[in-house]
């Protein structure tokens, strides 16, 4: 059981405790009547009745002891968050004031609301289907402007509206399979066979198209992590700090400065980048710099993208090139750095097997290419700022893969003429899977989990 759905809740919609104003919303058929028993106009008579979607200027009060002047909106069921009666009151943010006020109406029997109470009663309701209340969950964490916007487009229902017409696809199919299905001895005439094998072939092919944008998705919602690493004083930190745009680590020009990994998120061309700034890998004696080395090797397993830094004006390393070895060549770009010294001199050919960039850090100069080839390796480049990109979170791939499966089942058996009901039965698999994103079909513990991850007052 997930929430009982017949009671009235409360819950803040804001931080208690920061900012002036705390919203206070209750949901469920009490509310109106239990706020107009508290809530007094600026004579201290009580309101009669409120106007929908209208706000009202007065004091809380309780027993005859005013508790706070607040600002107080009604919306009535239906057009309301839960499609609920609901009521907000605009209340002063005092920790004191906001506990008071959810007193009053749990001494009259309301509930304070679990997190992701009202988002579950919207979507309990059918104001929202199960991947807009997930986008609300996206939209609220987004950390860039590019992943709001993608919340945003989800929660307009840019996701659940090609489900949607995945699932009419899917169903027309059904509809002939089904209509042969009580006539055994007649196969499907070959027009039939034929439209049902080309609609197949194209649901296939949006469903791959779709999947195809999971990566960049993921990348807009999530972000990616760049890790910086490369042997001591090769100006490292200088890079973190040019790209933070402050001096967040400590630069100087004696080997070994950065001990430990220091990351910072920063925001380029949109998409949010952690970028970990790490000790200079080198064998030491020391045992700070030890474990600050071995800090930075152990980060090379979840780093997106590796940028490993030489100093160009000094003479090639080899050691180097074992540092090299650890790394995964599908996610490592070579950085020469310093390129502004008299004394630059990079053989290219010592490292010709890998993409590189020369860039001076301290004038600022080849930073922009690296940004590119970095967008590059992750193949965000050539789809900048795609409208049609639409999945990015991890469960909604891993249904559409399932569904793309159960299609690939029912067309093999549909081309080697299995029973219609073996093929129904594939088909009705399919639009099972398609239903896990917009809800219809989802087990509660899923929804239980998704949920819960909402924040308190959502
Ligand atoms: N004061 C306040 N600000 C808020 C919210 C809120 O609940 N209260 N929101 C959320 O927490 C967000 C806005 N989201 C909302 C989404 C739907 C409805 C709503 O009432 N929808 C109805 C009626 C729409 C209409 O009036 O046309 C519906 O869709 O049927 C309200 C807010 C952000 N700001
Ligand atoms: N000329 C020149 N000097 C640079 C450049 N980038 C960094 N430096 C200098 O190189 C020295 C080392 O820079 P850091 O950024 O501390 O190097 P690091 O790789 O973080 O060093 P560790 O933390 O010791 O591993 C500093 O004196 C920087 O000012 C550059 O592009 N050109
Ligand atoms: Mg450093």
């Amino acid at each position: 059981m997930l929430f009982s759905e017949d009671d009235t809740i409360i819950a803040p919609l804001t931080a208690p405790g920061h900012g002036a104003v705390t919203i206070l919303r209750l949901s469920g058929s009490k509310s109106l009547d239990l706020v107009l028993t508290h809530f007094f106009n600026k004579s201290f008579n009580r309101f009669r009745s409120l106007l929908s979607h209208y706000f009202y200027y007065g004091f809380i009060c309780d027993e005859g002891v005013s508790i706070d002047e607040v600002m107080v909106v009604y919306m009535a069921s239906p057009k309301s968050y839960t499609r609920e009666d609901v009521v907000e009151i605009h209340c002063h943010s005092s920790v004191a004031v906001v506990r008071n006020i959810i007193d009053i109406f749990v001494r009259s029997g309301v509930r304070i609301a679990e997190p992701g109470e009202f988002t579950y009663r919207a979507f309990k309701n059918g104001r929202i289907d199960l991947s807009h209340a997930e986008a609300i969950a996206d939209l609220i964490a987004a950390k860039s402007t590019m992943a709001s916007q993608l919340a945003l487009r989800q929660m307009k229902g840019a996701l659940s509206g090609r489900v949607y017409e995945f699932k009419d696809t899917i169903l027309s199919m059904l509809a002939l399979i089904e209509a042969y299905i009580d006539f055994p001895e007649e196969d499907i005439d070959k027009h039939h066979a034929l439209s049902i094998q080309r609609d197949c072939e194209l649901l296939l092919s949006k469903v791959e198209e779709t999947l195809s944008g999971y990566d960049e998705g993921k990348i807009l919602r999530e972000g990616f992590s760049l890790l910086i690493l490369g042997k001591p004083n090769v100006g490292k930190s200088s890079l973190l700090n040019l790209l933070v745009g402050e001096d967040r680590a400590i630069v100087t020009n004696i080997p070994g400065t950065t001990r430990d990994i220091i990351q910072e998120t920063i925001t380029l061309h949109g998409y949010p980048i952690t970028v970990i700034d790490t000790a200079g890998i080198r064998d030491s004696d020391d045992p700070i710099e030890q474990d600050g080395v071995s800090r930075a090797k152990n980060q090379i397993g979840s780093a997106d993208v590796i940028l490993y830094m030489v100093d160009g004006s000094q003479p090639f390393d080899i050691s180097i090139v074992q540092d090299i070895k650890l790394l995964p060549a599908d996610r490592f770009i070579f950085v020469v750095n310093k390129c502004d010294k008299p004394d630059f001199d990079f053989q290219e050919s010592q490292i010709s097997n890998f993409i590189n960039f020369s860039i001076s850090v301290k004038e600022n100069t080849g930073v922009e290419q690296l940004i590119n080839g970095i967008l590059d390796k992750l193949n965000l480049n050539s789809r900048h700022h795609d409208e049609s990109v639409v999945l990015s979170d991890r469960r909604h791939k891993d249904i559409l893969v399932r569904c793309h499966a159960f299609l690939k089942d029912f067309i093999e058996a549909f081309e080697s003429g299995h029973s219609d009901e073996f093929l129904a039965l594939h088909l009705r698999e399919a639009l099972q899977a398609l239903g896990e994103i917009t809800g219809e079909t989802t087990p509660d513990d899923i929804l239980n989990d998704i949920f819960g991850r909402f924040c308190i007052g959502k």
